[in-house]
């Protein structure tokens, strides 16, 4: 058994999952519209679900996306917050809030951008836009050479930059993973949360974690998703570092079958 699991003993059925979608349930691929999660993804969280307090997949991805190309609708009981906790999905209802003129302006701008740099292309989240470069024939060097054009999107259009893995996102302002994380443990008492994650968006999850687990009776426990592009951060900052998806996948079924 992988031993950091044994602090949720006793306390299991108080115990809130919550789950990046990119690089942790699904494989990265060059595509962003055809990550699915890894085979057998549903029927973990299902069997997770009937265990702990509550399952979340926390991302920056719009909501039902990630219920659909997770094949999550099915799962019990499963909330995914969208966009960073600007978006709610539960039980195939979706509240979402109106559109933004800043991301509007941000879609504009980004297309220009991306019209003029080889092998860069642009996600239209709707809610948000992402600037990606893991197809240009240097992803690292197009990163950097973007990242000021972006920032100043941003800065125009009153949003705020998240990068990641050869992907910078401009986005609203006022919700991340953590305070996503702060929101799901109050809702549902948990009094210990298991976080997986893997990129830079998730860092603000962990320090939510560490923070609950220094100020209130609460086990945190933070997964890192490894693989080549992992946040060095995140794996710096983890409890317990798995081998991608198929790590996080033998972990929670170890998970649902604890004691
Ligand atoms: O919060 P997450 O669930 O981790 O989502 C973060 C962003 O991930 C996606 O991009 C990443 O995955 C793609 C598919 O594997 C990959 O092609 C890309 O290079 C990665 O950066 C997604 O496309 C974004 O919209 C998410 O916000």
């Amino acid at each position: 058994m992988t031993p950091e699991l044994g602090r949720l003993s006793g306390r299991l059925d108080r115990t809130l999952v919550a789950l990046d979608f990119d690089g942790v349930l699904s494989p990265i691929v060059p595509d962003p519209g055809r990550a699915v999660a890894l085979a057998g993804t549903a029927d973990v969280l299902t069997a997770v679900a009937a265990r702990v307090a509550r399952v979340a997949v926390v991302t920056g991805r719009p909501a039902a996306e990630a219920v659909r190309l997770g094949s999550l609708q099915d799962v019990p009981g499963l909330l995914v917050l969208g966009h960073y906790g600007l978006q709610r999905w539960s039980a195939g209802t979706l509240n979402t809030p109106d559109s933004d003129d800043g991301v509007d302006l941000a879609r504009r701008r980004v297309t220009e951008l991306a019209a003029a740099r080889p092998g860069v292309t642009v996600e239209d989240k709707q809610h948000s836009v992402a600037l990606h470069t893991r197809s240009a024939s240097d992803p690292a060097a197009a990163l950097d050479e973007l990242r000021p054009h972006a920032d100043a999107v941003a800065a125009e259009a009153g949003l705020q930059v998240t990068p990641g893995r050869f992907v910078l996102e401009l986005r609203p302002v006022g919700v991340d993973k953590g305070l996503a994380i702060r929101s799901l443990v109050a809702e549902t008492g948990a009094t210990a949360v298991l976080y997986a994650g893997d990129d830079l968006g998730d860092l603000p999850a962990v320090v939510a974690v560490r923070e609950l687990a220094s100020s209130e009776d609460l086990v945190g426990i933070v997964v890192c998703s490894d693989a080549e592009e992992a946040s060095a951060e995140l794996r710096n900052a983890a409890d317990v570092v798995v081998p991608g998806p198929p790590g996080v996948q033998a972990l929670l079924r170890e998970l649902a079958t604890l004691d």
